[in-house]
């Protein structure tokens, strides 16, 4: 294989990804899960529920080392990885500002951040304590912190869930002002087909488990373009592709 640089893609080949049961029983999470995200591409990650989907992320994030198989990551050996889950995870005695710049690398503890903050709509919140934001306020925290280290790659988890679809459409417009000033290689697991055609140029949908890829279905056309009128559109395609795929 070649170097990897940051221009490289995220490549996955996870081999097998086995578990086991309270009762000691062999669960087999992935099964010869291949795929890539080009990169400065945004991915989604799609599939039934427990097909591995965050198993497949906790692998990427270097938190579960126990798989065959491989994985390479934009930026290789100094690959910077942000990862925002469900839970925003913010430090409750910190403030939105110190939240921030804590995950920076030292020498850059001091970056100017005003244009994260403004693009986020957190511009008048940096002083302001966890505890006296919203779930969808703590999230574009998480986005901000996220985007701050300017990563060479982006794992999301549900990022928008549990949230009203008013919060929730707000918060992918942002994400997506924010990827596209700086487009990052992004993979994104969601459960929202919608969610998922809204903000990716290539959905990846898994099989039921043990997860391998099902298919793969790429929507290359600029964001602005997709109108809902689209999106209906490209729903009906998707779900001609992978019947039974993607219905409630
Ligand atoms: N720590 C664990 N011990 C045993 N089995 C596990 C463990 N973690 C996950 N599993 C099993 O592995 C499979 C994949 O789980 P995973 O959470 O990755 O699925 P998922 O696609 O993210 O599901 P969901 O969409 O419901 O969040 C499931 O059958 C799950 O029960």
């Amino acid at each position: 294989m070649p170097p990897a640089g940051v221009a490289a893609p995220l490549e996955v080949g996870v081999t097998e990804k086995i578990f086991l049961s309270a009762t000691g029983q062999p669960v087999v999470a992935l099964r010869d899960l291949s795929f890539s995200v080009a990169q400065g591409e945004f991915a989604c990650l799609f599939g039934p529920s427990g097909c591995g989907k965050t198993t497949t992320l906790r692998i990427l994030l270097g938190l579960d080392r126990d798989f065959s198989g491989s994985y390479r990551l934009p930026g290789g050996e100094d690959a910077r990885i942000a990862a925002v889950f469900q839970e925003p995870t913010l430090l409750p005695w910190r403030t939105v500002e110190q939240n921030v710049r804590l995950v920076l690398p030292k020498a850059r503890r001091d970056a100017d951040l005003d244009g994260l903050f403004e693009a986020l709509g957190l511009a008048g919140m940096r002083a302001l304590y966890p505890g006296e934001l919203s779930l969808g306020l703590a999230r574009r925290v998480a986005l901000a912190r996220a985007f701050a280290v300017e990563p060479t790659v982006l794992f999301l988890d549900e990022p928008f869930v549990s949230l009203d679809e008013r919060t929730a459409q707000r918060l992918r417009t942002l994400l997506m002002s924010v990827w596209s000033a700086r487009p990052t290689t992004a993979l994104m697991v969601t459960h929202n087909l919608h969610e998922a055609m809204v903000l990716s140029d290539r959905i990846v949908v898994l099989s039921p488990r043990p997860g391998h890829v099902a298919g793969l279905f790429d929507i290359r056309l600029p964001r602005e373009n997709r109108s809902p009128r689209v999106i209906s559109d490209l729903m009906r395609s998707f779900h001609e592709k992978f019947p039974g795929h993607g219905t409630p």
